[in-house]
């Protein structure tokens, strides 16, 4: 067997098509959307992502605003930043890009993110309205899954997920989605303290893998037939590793490549989160 890949890029491509004219809509009223981002330290990786999502926004239509601040920032001036941002009508959705250096408190600062302009859904009011079942910003990665398997058929209704990996911007709110009644799967979150992973792995219909272990998922843990899709991804010598080994293609029936998969949606969802908040806004 020979998987089909679960083509991130062409499926972003799409969205932005979509996106467009809703973009164009809002423009005619008055209400370009305005994407900002807050980027602290200079991790190249983070750099990188930032950039991306700055030029998919020029590709549709949304203003770009960047604050890049400097690895020492206290927490003070970095609330600051984020104070400007909620106080400024052009910016109508932004992120602040993670991780960010230890010394500063994430979780306060995320709080402090006005909600209505909580374009990663990662503000607590937001993550809570998700547990609640109630209409909130989604978060993207978790979004983006969850959109690339619905666009490729892969059946989630009555589904055995298994999510490696609990982390903030992926597992965890993972599962909260796909545990809604429109997803209607059945979720295993393993992580270091599972068992017997291969175990969790080898009966499950989809595998969603954002370990940041390298090969971790091998082809002897995977259903044949099965969805996987490689989010996690550490950077080596050699360039960037997923988690998931490459043969694993032999015997997936679907395979969101890394890179190329979900990464791709990631900026998709962040730019849909913007668009939907500037819509809700003209209401
Ligand atoms: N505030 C947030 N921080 C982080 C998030 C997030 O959703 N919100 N997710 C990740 C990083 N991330 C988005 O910020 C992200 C990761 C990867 C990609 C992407 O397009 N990857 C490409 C490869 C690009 C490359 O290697 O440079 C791909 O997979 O094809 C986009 C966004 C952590 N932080
Ligand atoms: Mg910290």
């Amino acid at each position: 067997m020979s998987a089909t890949i679960l083509d991130g890029k062409a499926t972003k491509n799409a969205i932005y098509d979509e996106l467009r004219p809703r973009v164009a809509a809002l423009a005619e009223q008055g209400r370009t959307p305005g994407l900002a981002t807050v980027l602290v330290g200079d991790d190249p990786a983070s750099h990188s992502y930032v950039r991306g999502k700055h030029n998919d926004c020029a590709r549709v239509g949304i203003e770009s605003i960047r604050k890049e601040l400097p690895a020492d920032i206290g927490q003070a001036e970095l609330e600051g930043v984020i104070d400007e941002l909620n106080a400024d009508p052009a910016c109508t959705g932004y992120i602040v890009q993670l991780p960010i250096p230890d010394h500063l408190d994430t979780g306060s600062l995320l709080q402090r993110v006005d909600v209505r302009k909580d374009a990663d859904g990662l503000n607590p009011v937001s993550l809570g309205r998700l547990v609640l079942g109630e209409p909130a910003p989604l978060p993207c990665t978790p979004r983006g899954i969850v959109e690339l398997l619905r666009r490729y058929g892969v059946e989630l209704n009555g589904a055995h997920v298994a999510v490696l990996g609990r982390g903030i911007t992926v597992g965890r709110p993972l599962g909260l989605l796909l545990t809604r009644r429109s997803e209607n799967a059945t979720v295993t979150l393993c992580h270091t303290g599972t068992k017997d992973v291969a175990a969790e792995l080898s009966r499950a219909d989809v595998v969603v893998a954002a370990a940041g272990k390298p090969n971790l998922v091998t082809p002897d843990m995977i259903k044949p037939g099965a969805a996987v899709l490689d989010v996690g991804v550490t950077r080596g010598e050699s360039g960037p590793l997923g988690d998931v080994h490459p043969d694993v293609a032999e015997v997936a029936g679907f395979l969101s490549p890394n890179p190329g998969g979900v990464g791709p949606m990631t900026r998709a969802m962040l730019l849909t989160n913007v668009v939907e908040a500037a819509e809700r806004s003209v209401r």
